[in-house]
């Protein structure tokens, strides 16, 4: 184990509804890497996800997050190391619709006992920086697609959490919101020192990352420049330019 990996996972393998999702999946990355994760509806990129987590456990090998080996922690203890240590970004923002942009961004804080006057200030300064400083009052309910993704973000990294993951961060999307957003969580390596893990069915968003990965078959294969191309058939290109469901850019 290298103590500076913000994931060091080996040997890992998990089950659910009696198929084997993950085989001996190996993974490692650095502090400041962003990583894509792609493959088939159902190969298990969200239980992936879970299990780097520690929301769920595997039936065999081991997770490291920034150095904490997963298993070890106690479910006491588990929600508090989360809350500091990864911030998450679903498909459809999934904030509080009756709270406010602000109120959503600073959430993570006031949840770990930060007090309220430094949460606002934190949630609002990371709104601003991320563009949706105009919308911090507006009910979450109201924001475009791409404004509450922005808003999932600033929630995400109020903690300053050494790593994001982000699972279908585009899924719900137009092209011109897709675009704005992967330029948004690609960059934040380079601004907050974050690591950045997405998972993605759109290999036009994976493109972004400085390392692509697929799942198939419970495998996780690093890809090459060339089995990366191979991944990005034309069909993706028109899977971005309707959006996936009616949530799609308000
Ligand atoms: N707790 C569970 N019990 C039974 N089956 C499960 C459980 N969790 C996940 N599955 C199944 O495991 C498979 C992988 O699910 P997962 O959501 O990880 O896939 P995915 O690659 O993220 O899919 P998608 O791209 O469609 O979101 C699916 O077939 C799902 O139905």
């Amino acid at each position: 184990m290298t103590a500076s990996l913000t994931l060091d996972v080996s040997g890992l393998t998990c089950e659910a509804g009696g198929r084997t999702l993950l085989r001996d999946v190996a993974l490692t990355a650095r502090a400041g890497e962003s990583l894509a994760v792609t493959g088939p509806s159902g190969s298990g990129k969200s239980t992936l996800l879970a299990v780097l987590a520690g929301l769920r456990p595997p039936r065999s090998g081991t997770v490291r997050v920034c150095g904490t080996d997963t298993a070890t922690l106690r479910p006491a203890k588990a929600a508090a190391w989360r809350l500091r240590t990864i911030g998450f970004v679903y498909q459809f923002g999934e904030l509080l619709p009756e709270l406010s942009a602000i109120e959503n961004a600073a959430l993570p804080l006031l949840i770990g006992g930060t007090g309220r006057a430094q949460a606002y200030g934190t949630a609002g300064r990371l709104l601003d920086e991320l563009g949706v400083g105009k919308v911090a009052d507006s009910p979450a309910d109201v924001l475009s697609g791409g404004e509450r993704q922005r808003v999932a973000v600033a929630r995400a990294l109020s903690t300053r959490p050494p790593l994001i993951v982000a699972d279908e961060p585009t899924g719900a999307l137009d092209e011109q919101a897709t675009d704005d957003v992967c330029e948004l969580l690609f960059s934040l390596p380079e601004r907050y020192g974050t690591t950045v893990l997405t998972v993605t069915h759109n290999p036009l968003v994976a493109v972004h990352a400085d390392r692509r990965l697929h799942l198939r078959d419970g495998r996780l294969e690093e890809l090459t420049e060339a089995r990366a191309e191979a991944e990005a058939p034309d069909a993706a290109r028109s899977e971005v330019s309707e959006p996936a469901s009616a949530e799609a850019e308000a």
